[in-house]
């Protein structure tokens, strides 16, 4: 039986990570369940999977929790909240499904009370991509990767040697806006850019699909989990999003990994790697689908893919202060306080006026993401 702790459980990944653990009783248990605001969703979660703690954003929402779950179950809150339910001593695998680089702190501590990690929350790699891998190879523990493509990548690296990669290639939906032009972009609605073709997600990463800041951020996800040099990394537009990545070798063969678009098919294997068991996701049938289509992506017309490029050769700062001004920026856009193209201004604006600095450490992070933060807040 393994042990499962879900940071962000209320959110996509995390309730499709417990139909997962619900399909397979018999082989996992959830021992912690963390979440931010939805304590209805939790409350019922808690009594379906009787976890031993629980841990919500605030001591308000802890104490309308306590009043709704027996008392075995341990209710906690805040940042403290979030890393004593990635630290729980029961838990084997900790789902880092928690939205933005808030998740990073219990992550570092999940990786330093030796826990295996499935991470699903990208933007902790991108704010501190050595920091977490250093951190993981010191204390020995696997990162497993839940984002589809880096999914793909790892079961198409799998037995294989990485000095004989020729290349990563990371396949792009195009998000919701892949037909339009850039001057169609000016008046683009928040409802129409939550509308993704292929997956529902939460909504900050669907608008980061549509600007491609999505895949920005999985090309700096990927050179860390993979050490690959970002030259060694390419992105093209998979229009059906049924290959999920795949690995050119120095002999010409390219390994793929298929499926359809279904996060529960990578969640699950994160779980039982390297086993591979049934999941509840429906089988692929390619002669229904018939066809599958490519184009090469337009820097252009996705200058935000561009410059995680810039941002990931740089390295140092550059990938904190790309991540956080997008974050505050995409919050800006779902506020309604700014527009669709604002959020590639605002992240390119705090790019161009940083000064690039030494990552060290934590705290090195924390001084840079809230520079990033307050400077994308107010322009
Ligand atoms: N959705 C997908 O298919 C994919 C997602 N990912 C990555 O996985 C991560 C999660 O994405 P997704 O599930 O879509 O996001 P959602 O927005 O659906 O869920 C986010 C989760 O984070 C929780 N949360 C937000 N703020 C806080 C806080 N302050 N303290 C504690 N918990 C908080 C939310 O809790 P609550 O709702 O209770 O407030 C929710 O459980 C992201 O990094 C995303 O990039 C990667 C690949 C695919
Ligand atoms: C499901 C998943 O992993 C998302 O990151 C997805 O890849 C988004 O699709 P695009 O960014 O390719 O639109
Ligand atoms: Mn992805």
């Amino acid at each position: 039986m393994k042990k499962i702790a879900i940071l962000g459980s209320t959110g996509s990944i995390g309730t499709q990570t417990l139909e997962i653990i619900a399909f397979h009783p018999d082989r996992f248990q959830v021992v912690a369940l963390s979440a931010g605001q939805n304590i209805e969703l939790l409350i019922s979660q808690a009594k379906q999977f009787s976890p031993k703690l629980v841990s919500v954003a605030t001591k308000q929402l802890a104490d309308q929790v306590k009043l709704h779950l027996p008392s075995h179950i341990t209710v906690v809150y805040g940042e403290e909240g979030l890393i004593e339910a990635a630290v729980h001593p029961a838990a084997d695998i900790v789902v880092t499904a928690i939205v933005g680089s808030r998740g990073l702190p219990a992550t570092l501590a999940a990786i330093e009370a030796g826990k295996t990690i499935a991470l699903a929350n990208k933007e902790t790699l991108v704010t501190a991509g050595q920091l977490v891998m250093e951190k993981a190879a010191r204390y020995n523990v696997p990162i497993i990767p839940v984002d589809s493509e880096h999914s793909a990548l790892f079961q198409s690296l799998n037995g294989e040697q990485l000095k004989t990669v020729y290349k990563l290639v990371l396949t792009a939906s195009g998000g919701s806006f892949r037909d339009r032009t850039r001057s169609e972009l000016a008046n683009v609605t928040i409802e129409d850019a939550l509308r993704h073709p292929n997956w529902s997600m939460g909504a900050k990463i669907t608008i980061d699909s549509a600007t491609m800041v999505n895949k920005g951020l999985e090309v700096i996800e990927a050179h860390w989990l993979f050490g690959m040099p970002y030259e060694q990394i390419d992105v093209v537009i998979h229009p059906e999003s049924i290959i999920h990545s795949m690995v050119e070798y120095d002999d010409s063969s390219i390994i793929a990994q298929l499926g359809n678009p279904d996060m529960r098919v990578p969640i699950q294997y994160a779980l039982t790697y390297p086993e591979r068991i049934e999941s509840p996701a429906k089988r692929l049938n390619l002669t229904a689908i018939q066809q599958l289509t490519f184009r090469e992506m337009d820097y252009t017309r996705f200058p935000c893919l561009q410059l995680a490029f810039e941002c990931g050769k740089l390295g140092q700062s550059a990938p904190t202060v790309y991540n956080a001004a997008n974050e505050i920026a995409v919050a800006r856009f779902l506020n309604r306080e700014v527009s669709f193209l604002d959020i590639e201004r605002i992240i390119e604006t705090v790019i161009n006026d940083h000064n690039l600095m030494a990552i060290t450490d934590a705290e090195s992070i924390l001084e840079v993401d809230t520079w990033a933060r307050k400077y994308a807040a107010i322009i």
